[in-house]
């Protein structure tokens, strides 16, 4: 009681009671800005110690019961100045202890504007004798601050302010100073401690760790490449050298084979030696995880995933060595018996797409309504490769992009049955590759990343981490990427790899998505004879899991030529010439008379034929123009009415079948005017809706397999960002 000038009876006389703390409180917590005054201090009685800043006695305090939160006490006694470390608000007459933190001195009076200091209220006007009391005032420390004990200094009682000392800082209602951090300086009366230098530092830090990540990363992508390269290579020479080793076992056990054979029966030797071989090579064969170790093994056959870099590349190089033995023993294979087993056993077959199309007619949007590609009847079989063909213009680009749906601004009539049923093209999206005409691939990146980028986004999500890396190390030794593997593949300012490669790395994109149906436009188109026929086996050996593979061709060599199993040959203005097998194009055109001269190669034939080059000097006396009315009439089907003459000039009249002419085709042709517009507006309607159902509404997924979402695909693009 040092701070107060009353005895101690006085001041617990002074303050408040139960009662009145719950009064105070209430209206306080309440919200109300102004409080209402108590009892004490209506109009009537209203007594000094209702001023702010002052408080007053209970007349007889024995009759105030202090547990009684209800009856407030009548206080007009000997009204005096508020003591220091209590608050006296306005309307109270009752003293109530300030709260740790707050600095609750005696108010002075400033004279100049006669307003008690340090707190903001003023002398009552018409109370000559009245002074300025002690705090009036208590709030939280946002809404005022006047309580509180003062930024600077720190107050460890209410009536105590001291300044912070050097070395520590305070903050607005602090009862202890507290020490700053050290490498900070902070001055007597601190407010607060200045971690500008902190800051400075971490900045300071941050750049320097980037500078070192933007120096070093290369270096550490070049080691982690490096090591990488070393486990690819270790496990291809494994492989290659296990191989090795079965081979010279297989020519052991031959050898002594053979030495017992001929004892028994000469003329049956060769072929036992060679069932013997092949026998040895599927056994060696199903041996495909001798380079791992036991528990990696394990894991495999659970069909789990396997960790180290090292372990990956040794399945997948076990893995393509085996494939490799497998195709040897397709080639060399003459019982039937052997090459089943063989790969039934081990070639894993994807599911199939067959495509057939019927009467596919492709006509432009517009004036004229030009045909671009007409009547096209045919098949495309799974685990076949067709190559379309024909003179430039003929529409070979057209027919591909029609069976793929990408054919936009076209009106299309016919049908297309996927597996036989009339199902959409983009229901089997995510298990069809289209390989354009153009280059899609990113030249910033590597021909490893760029393979990566497609077989993350396309492969199966849930496609373990050792079975990508076999797809992707296949491909790339399938394509002959292996030496470019790491190179750029190089845009128009920075050089990269070469046309070809870059063609091959295009191709390699759809590849690894491991498609059912796979379409390619003129994929050799600017390749040498060897590098095409390179890209010929990888997609032979696509076929062998049942892949139906089309593509366009130009001017391929013989060999090339022979590597096809279908071909579909297209005349100008998209009409079929011949669609089957390649090795019966020959004999079909011999029979109409053209036959291919001694030491031309027949593709270069044909399609000089077709531009009208060759002048047809046939016993049937066939004419160029007539050759597509020639297939439709071979193959029975309808002929169109505007080659009607065409075909009856190739036969005595009676000699057609009247079902084979009777086709109403443009007997609907000619349009009124209005009638133009109509049909107009409805195909471009229709175009319209084409294009909006692909782009925004979900064709229904018929493909089986189910991709990375959105967002893992973006991640991977953003990383494809980060490695340029
Ligand atoms: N959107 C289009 N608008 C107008 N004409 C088109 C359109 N698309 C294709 N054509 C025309 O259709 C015909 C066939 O084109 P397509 O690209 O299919 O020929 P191609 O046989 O692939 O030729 P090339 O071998 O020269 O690439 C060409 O005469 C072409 O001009």
């Amino acid at each position: 009681m040092n701070f107060c000038h009353y005895s101690a009876e006085d001041v617990i006389g002074r303050v408040c009671y139960a009662a009145e703390l719950k009064d105070y409180f209430e209206r306080f917590f309440s919200g109300s800005r102004y409080l209402k005054p108590n009892r004490n201090c209506n109009i009537t009685s209203r007594v000094s110690g209702c001023e702010p800043g002052w408080a007053c006695a209970v007349s007889v305090p024995e009759d105030v019961d202090m547990k009684d939160f209800v009856n407030i006490p009548a206080r007009t006694d000997d009204c005096q100045p508020c003591c220091e470390g209590f608050f006296c608000p306005k309307g109270l007459t009752c003293m109530i202890p300030c709260p740790l933190g707050a600095y609750c001195p005696t108010a002075t009076l400033d004279t100049d504007t006669g307003i008690c200091k340090p707190y903001s209220y003023q002398l009552p006007p018409g109370m000559p004798n009245h002074t300025c009391g002690g705090a009036n005032i208590w709030a939280d420390i946002l809404t005022s601050r006047d309580l509180f004990c003062s930024s600077g200094s720190y107050c460890p009682t209410s009536t105590q302010k001291i300044p912070c000392s050097s070395g520590h800082y305070c903050r607005t209602g602090s009862t202890s100073e507290k020490a700053c951090y050290n490498l900070i300086s902070c001055n007597e009366g601190s407010s607060t401690q200045h971690i500008q230098a902190y800051g400075a530092m971490l900045i300071a830090a941050i750049f320097t760790i980037l500078l070192i990540i933007y120096n070093c990363s290369d270096q550490v992508l070049t080691i982690r490449e490096r090591r990488r390269a070393k486990y690819r290579e270790a496990a291809s020479r494994r492989a290659k050298e296990r191989v090795k080793a079965d081979e010279r076992t297989m020519e052991l056990s031959t050898l002594h084979q053979s030495s017992e054979d001929v004892d028994y029966n000469d003329s049956g030797t060769s072929n036992a030696s060679q069932e013997n071989i092949l026998k040895l090579r599927s056994q060696t064969c199903n041996n495909t995880d001798d380079n791992l170790d036991h528990s990696s093994k394990k894991r495999l056959q659970k069909g789990k995933q396997i960790h180290t870099h090292s372990e990956i590349f040794n399945y997948a190089y076990s893995q393509i060595e085996k494939e490799k033995a497998m195709q040897e023993i397709q080639s060399l294979s003459f019982s039937e018996v052997t090459t089943t087993m063989a790969v039934n056993a081990e070639t894993r077959r994807r599911p199939t797409i067959e495509v057939s199309f019927q009467d596919l007619t492709v006509t432009l949007k517009g004036k004229g309504r030009r045909h671009l590609l007409r009547c096209v009847t045919g098949k495309m079989m799974p685990g076949r490769i067709t190559a379309v063909m024909g003179p430039s213009g003929a529409g070979k680009t057209m027919f591909l992009s029609a069976l793929a749906g990408k054919a936009h601004g076209c009106k299309i009539t016919g049908s297309i049955l996927i597996n036989g049923k009339p199902d959409s093209i983009h229901s089997y999206k995510r298990i069809i590759g289209f390989v354009p005409q153009d280059d899609v691939v990113h030249g910033n990146l590597t021909v490893e990343e760029n393979l990566w980028f497609s077989a993350n986004c396309r492969l199966p999500a849930n496609m373990l981490k050792q079975d990508r890396v076999l797809v992707v190390e296949r491909v790339i030794e399938c394509l002959g990427l292996q030496t470019v593997r790491n190179s750029l593949v190089g845009t128009v300012e920075k050089r990269g790899i070469s046309g070809g490669q870059r063609k091959r790395v295009n191709v390699g994109l759809e590849m690894v998505m491991e498609p059912s149906l796979l379409i390619l436009d003129e994929p050799t188109s600017g390749l040498d004879s060897s590098s095409s026929q390179l890209l010929l086996r990888a997609l032979r050996r696509e076929t062998l899991e049942g892949v139906n593979v089309s593509m366009v061709v130009h001017q391929p060599s013989y060999l090339l030529f022979q590597m096809f199993d279908d071909l579909v040959l297209l005349a100008k203005g998209g009409l079929t010439v011949y669609h089957g097998s390649v090795r019966e194009v020959e004999e079909y055109f011999s029979e109409i008379g053209i036959n291919v001269p001694d030491r031309v190669n027949p593709p270069d034939y044909f399609i000089d034929v077709l531009e009208g080059m060759v002048k047809l000097n046939t016993s049937s006396g066939v004419t160029c123009e007539q050759l597509p009315v020639r297939w439709m009439l071979h193959k029975g089907y309808h002929v169109p009415p505007d080659m009607h003459a065409n075909a009856a000039a190739m036969f005595p009249e009676g000699q057609l079948s009247s079902n084979v002419l009777n086709d109403n085709e443009g007997a609907a042709e000619d349009h009124s005017f209005v009638g133009e517009i109509w049909e107009y507006v409805k195909s471009n309607v229709k175009v319209r809706s084409d294009v909006i159902r692909h782009n925004f509404l979900r064709t229904k997924d018929l493909s089986n397999r189910s991709t990375p979402g959105i967002l893992v695909q973006y991640r991977y693009f953003l990383g494809r960002y980060v490695s340029c």
